[in-house]
């Protein structure tokens, strides 16, 4: 008799292909080794906390891992497409450190969040009615339909993170990374923060957020990733902002790395944004 059952799957090729995997991810600045042969994965719907002191390289990590920074060495997959191959960028969103969604142009919030339909839109075509409902609905996420048609320069910094926030939702990412949103913003603009996250959570977006503190976030967080000097001290639980300082490589959780400093000379990874990233740097 037929077993009506059909047998699990032991094929490999149906588990789901992880948004995110870097192996052995180094970036150097101006010789500098600044991230350090870092082994990271993230598996779809999981919401990840990078975390560590200033200066450990949390943004520069975050920069190439949306293709903003080239990779001196190591692989880095998108939704399992090496880097430079990956086209699909409308399914990666990033909401950068730097405050200022306006940053001198006069735009009112619902311009600026329109911003993030700008990847789904064929070239020279006038916003759809679904993008223009999109729009809406992300600002209403944010909490900000009453201040939709405000300048941004009129808004508070974290009523700006909200709209920068709100650009991010709008172009509907699978995978979102968040350069420390939380920085110097007040609690009740922290908790609009923590309920947009997790509504994103709950649709199943996969969430990298850089954080000192996770304040009411932390419920949120599934792991949290601490790094030191560019390198990898703990990959586990989350951790409280004191324990990230005193975080050791002996944690038990601790994931090691190789301590061979990144070669003087270092293949070179091309991405989209690469062009963009220089001339960020060069008004740095
Ligand atoms: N464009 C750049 N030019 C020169 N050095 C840089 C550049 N970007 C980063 N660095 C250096 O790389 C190191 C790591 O910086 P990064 O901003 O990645 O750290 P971080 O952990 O995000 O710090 P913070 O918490 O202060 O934002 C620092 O020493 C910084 O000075």
């Amino acid at each position: 008799m037929l077993n009506a059952t059909a047998p699990e799957s032991t094929d490999p090729s149906d588990a789901p292909v992880a948004p995110l995997v870097l192996r052995g991810g180094s970036v150097v600045i101006e010789g500098r080794p600044i991230v350090r042969a870092v082994d990271f994965t993230v598996r779809t719907g999981e919401f990840v906390a990078l975390m560590g002191a200033n200066g450990s390289g949390k943004s520069t990590l975050v920069r190439a891992l949306t293709g903003l920074r080239p990779l001196a060495s190591g692989t880095l997959e998108l939704f399992g497409t090496e880097v430079s191959k990956f086209s699909d960028w409308h399914r990666v969103g990033f909401v950068p450190q730097r405050p200022g969604a306006g940053s001198g142009v006069p735009a009112n919030v619902w311009e600026v969040v329109s911003a993030g339909r700008l990847t789904h839109r064929k070239p020279f075509r006038p916003l759809s009615r679904t993008d223009r409902d999109l729009i809406d609905r992300a600002i209403e996420v944010v909490g900000l339909t009453d201040k939709a048609r405000a300048a941004v320069s009129s808004l508070s910094g974290g009523q700006q993170q909200r709209v920068l926030i709100a650009r991010a939702l709008a172009s509907q990412p699978d995978l979102l990374f968040l350069d420390e949103p939380t920085a110097g913003v007040d609690l009740p603009n922290q908790q609009v923060l923590a309920d947009t996250l997790k509504v994103l959570q709950g649709r199943g977006v996969t969430i990298v957020l850089v954080a000192h503190e996770l304040g009411p976030l932390e419920p949120l967080v599934d792991r949290a990733v601490v790094l030191r000097d560019g390198r990898v001290i703990h990959d586990g639980a989350p951790l409280s902002h004191e324990a990230v300082h005193t975080a050791h490589l002996d944690t038990g959780h601790a994931h090691h790395v190789d301590e061979t400093p990144a070669p003087d000379h270092l293949p070179h990874v091309t991405s989209p944004f690469e062009a963009a990233a220089t001339r960020d740097e060069e008004k740095n």
